[in-house]
Protein backbone atom coordinates (compact mmCIF):
# COMPACT_ATOMS: atom_id res chain seq x y z
CA UNK A 1 0.00 0.00 0.00
CA UNK A 2 1.43 3.57 -0.91
CA UNK A 3 2.69 5.79 2.35
CA UNK A 4 0.01 8.15 1.57
CA UNK A 5 -2.81 5.74 1.74
CA UNK A 6 -1.17 4.26 4.65
CA UNK A 7 -0.68 7.58 6.42
CA UNK A 8 -4.46 8.70 5.68
CA UNK A 9 -5.83 5.71 7.31
CA UNK A 10 -3.45 6.16 10.44
CA UNK A 11 -4.84 9.56 10.50
CA UNK A 12 -8.41 8.33 10.41
CA UNK A 13 -8.14 5.50 13.13
CA UNK A 14 -6.68 8.73 15.22
CA UNK A 15 -9.44 10.65 14.72
CA UNK A 16 -11.98 7.72 15.51
CA UNK A 17 -9.96 7.31 18.56
CA UNK A 18 -10.10 10.53 20.08
CA UNK A 19 -13.79 10.51 19.51
CA UNK A 20 -14.45 7.32 21.16
CA UNK A 21 -12.20 8.76 23.95
CA UNK A 22 -14.41 11.84 24.39
CA UNK A 23 -17.33 9.88 24.33
CA UNK A 24 -16.71 6.80 26.87
CA UNK A 25 -13.86 8.21 29.00
CA UNK A 26 -14.71 8.58 32.44
CA UNK A 27 -12.94 11.87 34.13
CA UNK A 28 -11.88 11.20 37.82
CA UNK A 29 -9.84 14.18 38.37
CA UNK A 30 -10.49 18.10 37.52
CA UNK A 31 -7.99 20.97 37.37
CA UNK A 32 -4.26 22.02 36.28
CA UNK A 33 -1.22 21.67 38.17
CA UNK A 34 0.29 24.29 36.74
CA UNK A 35 -2.41 27.02 38.54
CA UNK A 36 -2.98 24.35 41.60
CA UNK A 37 -6.30 23.81 40.71
CA UNK A 38 -5.73 19.59 40.35
CA UNK A 39 -7.74 17.76 42.63
CA UNK A 40 -9.72 14.30 42.64
CA UNK A 41 -13.55 14.59 41.73
CA UNK A 42 -14.52 12.50 44.38
CA UNK A 43 -13.45 16.32 46.42
CA UNK A 44 -16.13 18.14 44.75
CA UNK A 45 -18.83 15.35 44.36
CA UNK A 46 -18.21 15.31 48.46
CA UNK A 47 -19.34 18.89 48.58
CA UNK A 48 -22.78 18.78 46.51
CA UNK A 49 -23.22 15.34 46.49
CA UNK A 50 -23.84 14.99 50.91
CA UNK A 51 -27.27 14.02 52.13
CA UNK A 52 -28.99 16.72 53.45
CA UNK A 53 -29.00 15.41 56.81
CA UNK A 54 -24.51 15.98 57.15
CA UNK A 55 -25.21 18.59 59.64
CA UNK A 56 -28.47 18.29 60.37
CA UNK A 57 -31.52 16.22 61.93
CA UNK A 58 -34.06 15.96 59.07
CA UNK A 59 -37.92 14.87 60.56
CA UNK A 60 -39.39 14.58 56.64
CA UNK A 61 -42.54 13.69 58.53
CA UNK A 62 -42.93 16.70 60.22
CA UNK A 63 -41.49 18.43 57.53
CA UNK A 64 -39.06 19.87 59.80
CA UNK A 65 -35.31 20.30 59.97
CA UNK A 66 -32.78 21.11 62.57
CA UNK A 67 -29.62 22.43 61.57
CA UNK A 68 -26.38 22.07 64.14
CA UNK A 69 -23.76 24.76 64.57
CA UNK A 70 -20.65 22.64 65.22
CA UNK A 71 -19.44 21.70 61.83
CA UNK A 72 -16.14 20.59 60.27
CA UNK A 73 -15.02 22.51 57.31
CA UNK A 74 -13.76 20.23 54.19
CA UNK A 75 -9.56 20.13 54.44
CA UNK A 76 -8.45 23.38 52.10
CA UNK A 77 -4.84 23.43 51.25
CA UNK A 78 -2.43 25.11 53.81
CA UNK A 79 -0.80 28.08 51.70
CA UNK A 80 2.05 30.60 52.82
CA UNK A 81 0.79 34.15 53.27
CA UNK A 82 3.08 35.12 49.97
CA UNK A 83 0.80 32.32 47.76
CA UNK A 84 -2.39 32.91 49.29
CA UNK A 85 -4.49 35.34 47.10
CA UNK A 86 -7.40 37.40 48.64
CA UNK A 87 -10.54 36.64 45.93
CA UNK A 88 -13.54 38.53 45.40
CA UNK A 89 -16.33 36.53 43.38
CA UNK A 90 -19.57 38.37 42.93
CA UNK A 91 -22.51 35.98 42.23
CA UNK A 92 -20.51 33.48 44.33
CA UNK A 93 -23.96 31.94 45.68
CA UNK A 94 -25.00 31.20 42.45
CA UNK A 95 -24.83 27.93 40.59
CA UNK A 96 -21.66 28.49 38.91
CA UNK A 97 -20.18 30.93 40.87
CA UNK A 98 -20.16 28.35 44.05
CA UNK A 99 -18.21 25.54 42.01
CA UNK A 100 -15.66 28.61 41.73
CA UNK A 101 -15.98 29.10 45.57
CA UNK A 102 -15.62 25.73 46.11
CA UNK A 103 -12.61 25.07 43.90
CA UNK A 104 -10.64 28.36 45.61
CA UNK A 105 -11.30 27.47 48.89
CA UNK A 106 -9.64 23.78 48.41
CA UNK A 107 -6.79 25.48 46.78
CA UNK A 108 -6.29 27.55 49.88
CA UNK A 109 -7.10 30.94 48.68
CA UNK A 110 -9.10 33.89 50.52
CA UNK A 111 -12.70 33.99 49.45
CA UNK A 112 -14.89 36.62 49.55
CA UNK A 113 -18.39 36.64 47.81
CA UNK A 114 -20.69 39.07 46.93
CA UNK A 115 -24.21 38.14 46.00
CA UNK A 116 -27.69 39.51 46.48
CA UNK A 117 -29.45 36.64 46.64
CA UNK A 118 -31.60 37.23 43.27
CA UNK A 119 -31.14 34.09 41.84
CA UNK A 120 -27.98 32.79 43.94
CA UNK A 121 -28.82 30.68 47.20
CA UNK A 122 -26.93 30.69 50.91
CA UNK A 123 -27.36 27.12 50.94
CA UNK A 124 -24.94 26.44 47.52
CA UNK A 125 -21.57 27.72 49.99
CA UNK A 126 -23.30 27.08 53.06
CA UNK A 127 -20.46 24.21 53.67
CA UNK A 128 -18.30 27.39 54.32
CA UNK A 129 -20.07 29.68 56.15
CA UNK A 130 -17.89 30.06 59.09
CA UNK A 131 -14.79 28.95 57.74
CA UNK A 132 -11.69 31.38 58.42
CA UNK A 133 -10.59 31.50 54.99
CA UNK A 134 -14.44 32.63 53.78
CA UNK A 135 -16.70 35.22 53.88
CA UNK A 136 -20.21 35.56 52.51
CA UNK A 137 -22.04 39.25 51.89
CA UNK A 138 -25.11 39.82 51.57
CA UNK A 139 -24.97 42.93 48.55
CA UNK A 140 -25.42 44.68 45.46
CA UNK A 141 -22.96 44.86 42.76
CA UNK A 142 -24.73 47.83 41.41
CA UNK A 143 -23.71 49.71 44.96
CA UNK A 144 -20.45 50.62 45.95
CA UNK A 145 -18.34 48.29 47.71
CA UNK A 146 -14.68 48.13 49.43
CA UNK A 147 -12.57 45.72 50.36
CA UNK A 148 -8.69 44.95 49.67
CA UNK A 149 -8.19 41.81 47.01
CA UNK A 150 -5.86 40.88 44.55
CA UNK A 151 -8.64 39.18 42.37
CA UNK A 152 -12.16 39.58 41.13
CA UNK A 153 -14.04 37.13 39.87
CA UNK A 154 -17.24 39.03 38.32
CA UNK A 155 -19.95 36.85 37.62
CA UNK A 156 -22.96 38.96 39.38
CA UNK A 157 -26.07 38.85 36.78
CA UNK A 158 -29.35 36.93 36.27
CA UNK A 159 -28.05 34.20 33.47
CA UNK A 160 -31.04 32.52 32.73
CA UNK A 161 -33.51 33.76 29.92
CA UNK A 162 -36.75 34.03 32.07
CA UNK A 163 -34.90 35.02 35.25
CA UNK A 164 -32.92 38.08 33.30
CA UNK A 165 -36.20 38.77 31.42
CA UNK A 166 -38.22 39.29 34.26
CA UNK A 167 -36.76 42.93 35.57
CA UNK A 168 -34.43 43.87 32.51
CA UNK A 169 -33.71 47.11 33.97
CA UNK A 170 -32.46 45.80 36.68
CA UNK A 171 -30.49 43.38 34.40
CA UNK A 172 -29.18 46.24 32.21
CA UNK A 173 -28.02 47.88 35.55
CA UNK A 174 -26.28 44.87 37.04
CA UNK A 175 -24.17 44.36 34.13
CA UNK A 176 -23.92 48.10 33.24
CA UNK A 177 -22.80 49.57 36.88
CA UNK A 178 -22.26 46.37 38.65
CA UNK A 179 -19.08 46.13 36.29
CA UNK A 180 -18.52 49.61 36.59
CA UNK A 181 -18.21 49.35 40.38
CA UNK A 182 -16.04 46.03 40.34
CA UNK A 183 -13.41 47.61 37.37
CA UNK A 184 -13.20 50.73 39.94
CA UNK A 185 -12.35 48.38 42.17
CA UNK A 186 -10.19 46.67 40.56
CA UNK A 187 -8.20 50.08 39.71
CA UNK A 188 -7.85 51.23 42.79
CA UNK A 189 -6.94 47.93 44.57
CA UNK A 190 -4.89 46.85 41.50
CA UNK A 191 -6.42 43.53 41.13
CA UNK A 192 -6.79 41.68 38.26
CA UNK A 193 -10.67 41.67 37.01
CA UNK A 194 -11.85 38.59 35.22
CA UNK A 195 -15.24 39.28 33.12
CA UNK A 196 -17.52 36.40 33.02
CA UNK A 197 -19.39 37.73 29.40
CA UNK A 198 -21.70 35.02 27.53
CA UNK A 199 -21.95 33.39 23.96
CA UNK A 200 -25.14 35.33 24.55
CA UNK A 201 -23.12 38.61 22.49
CA UNK A 202 -23.12 36.50 19.65
CA UNK A 203 -26.98 36.96 19.34
CA UNK A 204 -28.14 34.68 16.96
CA UNK A 205 -25.36 33.95 15.33
CA UNK A 206 -24.88 34.18 11.38
CA UNK A 207 -21.60 32.59 11.95
CA UNK A 208 -21.36 29.01 13.16
CA UNK A 209 -19.06 28.03 15.34
CA UNK A 210 -18.66 31.22 17.00
CA UNK A 211 -15.25 32.45 16.83
CA UNK A 212 -14.21 35.14 19.06
CA UNK A 213 -13.43 37.27 16.10
CA UNK A 214 -17.45 37.34 15.35
CA UNK A 215 -19.49 40.13 16.22
CA UNK A 216 -22.43 38.95 16.81
CA UNK A 217 -26.52 39.93 15.67
CA UNK A 218 -27.82 40.41 18.79
CA UNK A 219 -31.30 42.56 17.92
CA UNK A 220 -31.27 45.60 20.51
CA UNK A 221 -34.72 45.93 21.40
CA UNK A 222 -35.97 42.24 21.93
CA UNK A 223 -36.70 40.61 24.87
CA UNK A 224 -32.81 39.12 25.61
CA UNK A 225 -30.92 42.58 24.71
CA UNK A 226 -31.27 43.73 28.32
CA UNK A 227 -28.81 40.38 28.60
CA UNK A 228 -26.96 40.41 25.62
CA UNK A 229 -26.88 44.31 25.45
CA UNK A 230 -25.79 44.32 28.83
CA UNK A 231 -22.66 41.54 28.73
CA UNK A 232 -21.94 43.73 25.35
CA UNK A 233 -21.49 46.95 27.51
CA UNK A 234 -19.85 45.01 30.24
CA UNK A 235 -17.09 43.80 27.82
CA UNK A 236 -16.91 47.66 26.60
CA UNK A 237 -16.21 48.93 30.11
CA UNK A 238 -13.46 46.25 30.73
CA UNK A 239 -11.09 46.98 27.91
CA UNK A 240 -11.50 50.86 28.01
CA UNK A 241 -10.27 50.41 32.16
CA UNK A 242 -7.23 48.14 30.36
CA UNK A 243 -6.73 51.27 28.10
CA UNK A 244 -7.16 53.86 30.18
CA UNK A 245 -6.77 52.92 33.76
CA UNK A 246 -4.15 49.89 32.73
CA UNK A 247 -6.61 47.51 34.75
CA UNK A 248 -5.41 44.11 33.95
CA UNK A 249 -8.71 42.11 32.64
CA UNK A 250 -9.40 38.98 31.28
CA UNK A 251 -13.01 38.19 29.74
CA UNK A 252 -14.67 34.67 29.29
CA UNK A 253 -17.48 34.06 26.47
CA UNK A 254 -19.46 31.38 28.22
CA UNK A 255 -21.74 28.85 26.68
CA UNK A 256 -24.81 26.99 27.99
CA UNK A 257 -23.26 25.53 31.33
CA UNK A 258 -24.91 22.94 33.86
CA UNK A 259 -24.34 21.02 36.80
CA UNK A 260 -25.33 20.79 40.34
CA UNK A 261 -26.71 23.50 41.70
CA UNK A 262 -28.43 24.49 39.27
CA UNK A 263 -31.72 26.32 40.28
CA UNK A 264 -34.41 23.97 39.32
CA UNK A 265 -36.68 26.69 38.81
CA UNK A 266 -34.43 28.91 36.62
CA UNK A 267 -35.99 27.85 33.03
CA UNK A 268 -32.95 26.44 31.57
CA UNK A 269 -33.48 23.42 29.57
CA UNK A 270 -31.38 21.54 31.23
CA UNK A 271 -32.42 21.88 34.57
CA UNK A 272 -36.23 21.26 33.01
CA UNK A 273 -35.81 18.34 31.45
CA UNK A 274 -34.23 17.04 34.29
CA UNK A 275 -36.67 17.50 36.63
CA UNK A 276 -39.37 17.28 34.27
CA UNK A 277 -38.47 13.70 33.98
CA UNK A 278 -37.57 12.70 37.60
CA UNK A 279 -41.42 13.47 37.86
CA UNK A 280 -42.44 11.93 35.49
CA UNK A 281 -44.04 15.20 33.73
CA UNK A 282 -43.80 15.98 30.01
CA UNK A 283 -40.42 17.25 28.91
CA UNK A 284 -41.71 21.09 27.34
CA UNK A 285 -39.89 21.87 23.63
CA UNK A 286 -40.04 25.18 23.09
CA UNK A 287 -40.83 25.77 19.13
CA UNK A 288 -39.93 22.64 16.99
CA UNK A 289 -36.89 21.51 19.09
CA UNK A 290 -34.52 21.74 15.57
CA UNK A 291 -32.39 24.65 17.71
CA UNK A 292 -29.14 23.24 18.76
CA UNK A 293 -27.13 23.98 21.64
CA UNK A 294 -23.36 22.62 22.99
CA UNK A 295 -23.69 21.83 26.64
CA UNK A 296 -20.44 22.19 29.13
CA UNK A 297 -19.99 20.70 32.27
CA UNK A 298 -19.72 22.84 34.95
CA UNK A 299 -16.17 21.79 36.55
CA UNK A 300 -14.61 22.62 33.29
CA UNK A 301 -15.84 25.87 33.09
CA UNK A 302 -13.89 26.19 36.51
CA UNK A 303 -10.56 24.76 34.91
CA UNK A 304 -10.90 27.33 32.29
CA UNK A 305 -11.80 30.59 34.40
CA UNK A 306 -9.38 29.78 36.74
CA UNK A 307 -6.40 29.30 33.81
CA UNK A 308 -7.76 32.33 32.06
CA UNK A 309 -7.32 34.61 35.42
CA UNK A 310 -3.81 33.16 36.13
CA UNK A 311 -2.81 33.69 32.51
CA UNK A 312 -1.31 36.57 30.31
CA UNK A 313 -4.08 36.31 28.04
CA UNK A 314 -6.06 39.29 27.57
CA UNK A 315 -8.62 39.44 24.82
CA UNK A 316 -12.17 37.11 25.07
CA UNK A 317 -11.92 33.57 25.11
CA UNK A 318 -14.43 30.91 24.74
CA UNK A 319 -15.07 28.31 27.05
CA UNK A 320 -17.87 25.74 26.21
CA UNK A 321 -18.24 22.38 24.94
CA UNK A 322 -18.32 21.93 21.25
CA UNK A 323 -20.75 18.95 21.50
CA UNK A 324 -23.78 20.27 20.18
CA UNK A 325 -27.32 18.87 19.62
CA UNK A 326 -30.89 19.93 18.88
CA UNK A 327 -32.75 20.27 21.58
CA UNK A 328 -35.13 17.83 20.58
CA UNK A 329 -32.41 15.30 20.56
CA UNK A 330 -31.10 16.44 23.98
CA UNK A 331 -35.14 15.62 25.06
CA UNK A 332 -34.27 11.84 24.09
CA UNK A 333 -30.99 11.59 25.64
CA UNK A 334 -32.57 12.67 28.96
CA UNK A 335 -35.31 10.54 28.57
CA UNK A 336 -32.93 7.36 27.87
CA UNK A 337 -30.62 8.83 30.73
CA UNK A 338 -33.81 8.45 33.72
CA UNK A 339 -34.94 5.90 31.63
CA UNK A 340 -38.55 7.32 31.49
CA UNK A 341 -40.82 7.33 28.48
CA UNK A 342 -42.60 11.02 29.52
CA UNK A 343 -44.12 12.60 26.67
CA UNK A 344 -43.21 15.88 24.88
CA UNK A 345 -45.05 18.70 25.23
CA UNK A 346 -44.66 21.35 22.02
CA UNK A 347 -44.58 24.78 22.99
CA UNK A 348 -44.91 28.28 21.25
CA UNK A 349 -41.14 29.26 20.01
CA UNK A 350 -39.30 31.94 22.46
CA UNK A 351 -38.34 35.37 20.16
CA UNK A 352 -35.42 35.70 19.39
CA UNK A 353 -34.14 32.36 20.51
CA UNK A 354 -30.89 31.70 18.89
CA UNK A 355 -30.97 28.81 16.15
CA UNK A 356 -27.55 27.22 16.80
CA UNK A 357 -25.03 27.97 18.66
CA UNK A 358 -21.69 26.12 19.32
CA UNK A 359 -17.98 27.86 20.69
CA UNK A 360 -15.03 27.73 18.55
CA UNK A 361 -12.89 26.82 21.12
CA UNK A 362 -8.90 27.01 19.08
CA UNK A 363 -8.30 29.85 21.19
CA UNK A 364 -9.11 28.49 24.48
CA UNK A 365 -6.77 25.73 23.59
CA UNK A 366 -3.50 27.96 21.75
CA UNK A 367 -3.12 30.06 24.92
CA UNK A 368 -4.49 28.45 28.22
CA UNK A 369 -4.06 24.94 27.35
CA UNK A 370 -7.64 24.45 27.87
CA UNK A 371 -10.10 21.71 26.39
CA UNK A 372 -13.15 20.32 28.16
CA UNK A 373 -12.65 16.98 29.61
CA UNK A 374 -16.11 15.26 30.86
CA UNK A 375 -18.54 14.48 28.10
CA UNK A 376 -21.93 15.59 28.33
CA UNK A 377 -23.04 12.02 29.27
CA UNK A 378 -20.75 11.91 32.38
CA UNK A 379 -22.00 15.56 33.42
CA UNK A 380 -25.71 14.44 32.70
CA UNK A 381 -25.10 11.65 34.89
CA UNK A 382 -23.71 13.68 37.92
CA UNK A 383 -26.57 16.45 37.44
CA UNK A 384 -29.02 14.07 37.71
CA UNK A 385 -27.76 12.43 40.92
CA UNK A 386 -27.16 15.52 42.55
CA UNK A 387 -31.35 16.57 41.24
CA UNK A 388 -32.39 13.03 42.56
CA UNK A 389 -30.83 13.83 45.82
CA UNK A 390 -32.49 17.52 45.65
CA UNK A 391 -35.97 16.40 44.95
CA UNK A 392 -37.33 16.68 48.33
CA UNK A 393 -36.57 20.13 48.66
CA UNK A 394 -37.31 21.99 45.05
O1 LIG B 1 -38.04 23.96 28.94
C1 LIG B 1 -37.32 24.40 28.03
C2 LIG B 1 -36.30 25.34 28.22
C3 LIG B 1 -35.57 25.77 27.13
N1 LIG B 1 -35.80 25.28 25.90
C4 LIG B 1 -34.97 25.67 24.75
O2 LIG B 1 -33.66 25.17 24.98
C5 LIG B 1 -32.69 26.07 24.45
C6 LIG B 1 -31.71 26.44 25.54
O3 LIG B 1 -32.38 27.26 26.45
P1 LIG B 1 -31.73 27.71 27.84
O4 LIG B 1 -32.75 28.56 28.51
O5 LIG B 1 -31.22 26.55 28.59
O6 LIG B 1 -30.45 28.57 27.43
P2 LIG B 1 -30.20 29.67 26.28
O7 LIG B 1 -29.26 29.04 25.33
O8 LIG B 1 -31.45 30.23 25.74
O9 LIG B 1 -29.50 30.81 27.13
C7 LIG B 1 -28.26 30.54 27.80
O10 LIG B 1 -27.27 30.86 26.92
C8 LIG B 1 -25.94 31.03 27.30
C9 LIG B 1 -25.76 31.56 28.68
O11 LIG B 1 -24.71 32.52 28.72
C10 LIG B 1 -26.98 32.13 29.24
O12 LIG B 1 -26.74 32.37 30.59
C11 LIG B 1 -28.20 31.30 29.10
O13 LIG B 1 -29.23 32.19 29.22
C12 LIG B 1 -33.45 27.22 23.87
O14 LIG B 1 -33.61 27.02 22.50
C13 LIG B 1 -34.80 27.17 24.56
O15 LIG B 1 -35.84 27.71 23.79
C14 LIG B 1 -36.81 24.36 25.69
O16 LIG B 1 -37.05 23.91 24.57
N2 LIG B 1 -37.53 23.96 26.76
Amino acid sequence: MPLGRIALLLTMVLALGSVLWILFAVVSTVGHPEVGSAMPLSTLRNLYLRPLTANSDLDTDDGIITYHAAKTYPPVKLLRSTEQKRILITGGAGFVGSHLVDRLMLMGHSVTVLDNMYTGNRRNVEHWIGHPNFQLVNGDVVDPFAIEVDQIYHLACPASPPHYQKNPVKTIKTSMYGTHNMLGLAKRTGARFLLTSTSEVYGDPEVHPQKETYWGNVNPIGPRACYDEGKRVAEALTYAYEEYDGVQVRVARIFNTFGPRMNAYDGRVVSNFIVQALRGQPLTIYGDGQQTRSFQYVHDLVDGLILLMNGNFTEPVNLGNPEEHTIRDFADIIREKISTDVEIQSLPPTKDDPKRRRPDIHRADEVLGWQPRFSMHQGIEETVDYFRGQLQVI
